[in-house]
């Protein structure tokens, strides 16, 4: 049986069985199976077939990337285009983008770099067409955009999901705050700070055991933990990602339909080829890298505005904005001061490298 079948036979298996006290511990191993089925598919040991490829993996440029995934024809080139000024191929025909397509935007001054990528379909990280190689890309961008066509049925947003979850890619979520560290003796012990809801004891057990884990603590801190995000967290492979879901073609539908779009969570409805609120998703696509812009400030001129510093929100201390101009300015510094959101005073403040920034902060360095 291949991996592919034997996934299908634990899916079904997990469909059949009813969620309950009985069953908790068969359906806590049966999650953690599928886990390790999926790994393979992720990492299969043959080699090939888990990384891009060749002419899929382009060049990264620009300070973040944004991958574009969807169903083929749902305007994903004619979106990139628009956007980028880069030609990628736009038809009716299914398939016409084969390979990754890469484009620049500049947003506020940051240029972003767009990959348009192939369509994909159902069972596509299971290995069908080149969806594996699609879904390996939006694995290594910052963002992804799910572009979806408002004319055809909103299931194709779950399906797009679940190939992106089956390939290990967690969307719009933090790391489940789950801890399991295995010891030498002393059998499973579990501690939660919070109630456990949708996960029990048996089902944690028959967790750790899939995993041969007979002696380890496991500590739940996160509200509504379920035996899926315990099998994250020993799996390690996860990556979280922001997606923002792009619903296109909002020029051949209804102002009613459209009110009604405006109800899914982290959508933007578009027109890429009427340009329709393109803006906003070109907003909200700014809000969600979550970059962070600094100015420089050289001694006695006014800041530099034109240019600012790009970094990325979690990495903007000084120190980081001292290495993204040139690897040696943070041991040169003696101080910086800092004027902005992220400065105690507006005459500016006194700070060291440790001291973290804000979007449009103005920072002097200061050298010994
Ligand atoms: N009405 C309407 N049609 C659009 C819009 N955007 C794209 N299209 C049409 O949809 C068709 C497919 O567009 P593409 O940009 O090639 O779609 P794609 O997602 O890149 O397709 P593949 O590369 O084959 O996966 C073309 O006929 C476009 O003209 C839109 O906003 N409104
Ligand atoms: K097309
Ligand atoms: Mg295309």
């Amino acid at each position: 049986m291949t991996t592919v079948q034997k996934i299908k036979e634990v899916e079904d298996e997990m469909n059949r069985t009813q969620k309950n006290k009985a069953t908790s511990y068969h359906l806590g191993q049966l999650k953690a199976k599928l886990a390790k089925l999926r790994r393979e598919l992720i990492n299969p040991s043959g080699g090939g077939g888990g990384g891009g490829g060749p002419g899929f993996d382009v060049a990264r440029t620009g300070i973040a990337s944004v991958g574009f995934v969807g169903f083929p024809s749902v305007g994903k080139s004619t979106l990139m285009s628009k956007l980028t000024g880069t030609h990628s191929e736009v038809s009716e025909i299914e398939f016409t983008t084969l390979t990754t397509v890469p484009g620049t935007v500049k947003v506020h001054g940051a240029p972003i770099q767009i990959l348009d990528l192939p369509g994909i379909i159902e069972g596509a990280n299971d290995g069908r067409g080149r969806g594996r190689q699609v879904i390996a890309v939006a694995r290594t961008c910052h963002l992804i955009f799910i572009i979806l066509d408002v004319l055809k049925p909103l299931g194709d947003k779950k399906i797009i999901e679940q190939e992106l979850e089956g390939f290990g890619i967690r969307l719009n979520k933090t790391p489940p705050n789950i801890t399991v560290r295995k010891k030498d003796k002393g059998g499973v012990s579990i501690t939660n700070t919070v109630p456990l809801t949708n996960i029990d004891h048996d089902e944690i057990k028959a967790v750790l055991s899939e995993y041969k884990m007979s002696n380890a603590d496991v500590a739940i801190r996160q509200a509504g933990a379920t035996a899926d995000d315990l099998v994250d967290i020993i799996e390690g492979n996860r990556i979280y990602i922001p997606a923002l879901y792009v619903l296109n073609k909002i020029d051949a539908i209804s102002i009613e339909e459209l009110d009604l779009l405006y109800k899914i969570p982290y959508s933007v409805p578009v027109s890429s080829k009427d340009w329709l609120n393109v803006d906003e998703l070109i907003e909200k696509m700014w809000e969600t890298l979550n970059l962070v812009r600094v100015y420089t400030k050289p001694r006695g001129l006014a800041p530099d505005y034109s240019q600012p510093v790009i970094l990325h929100r979690g990495k903007c201390t000084v120190e980081d904005f001292c290495s993204s101009i040139h690897k040696e300015i943070a041991k040169q510094m003696k101080y910086a001061i800092v004027w902005g959101a992220s400065a105690k005073h507006a005459r500016g403040q006194k700070v060291g490298l440790d001291h973290v920034l804000e979007d449009e902060d103005v920072v002097h360095i200061s050298k010994k």
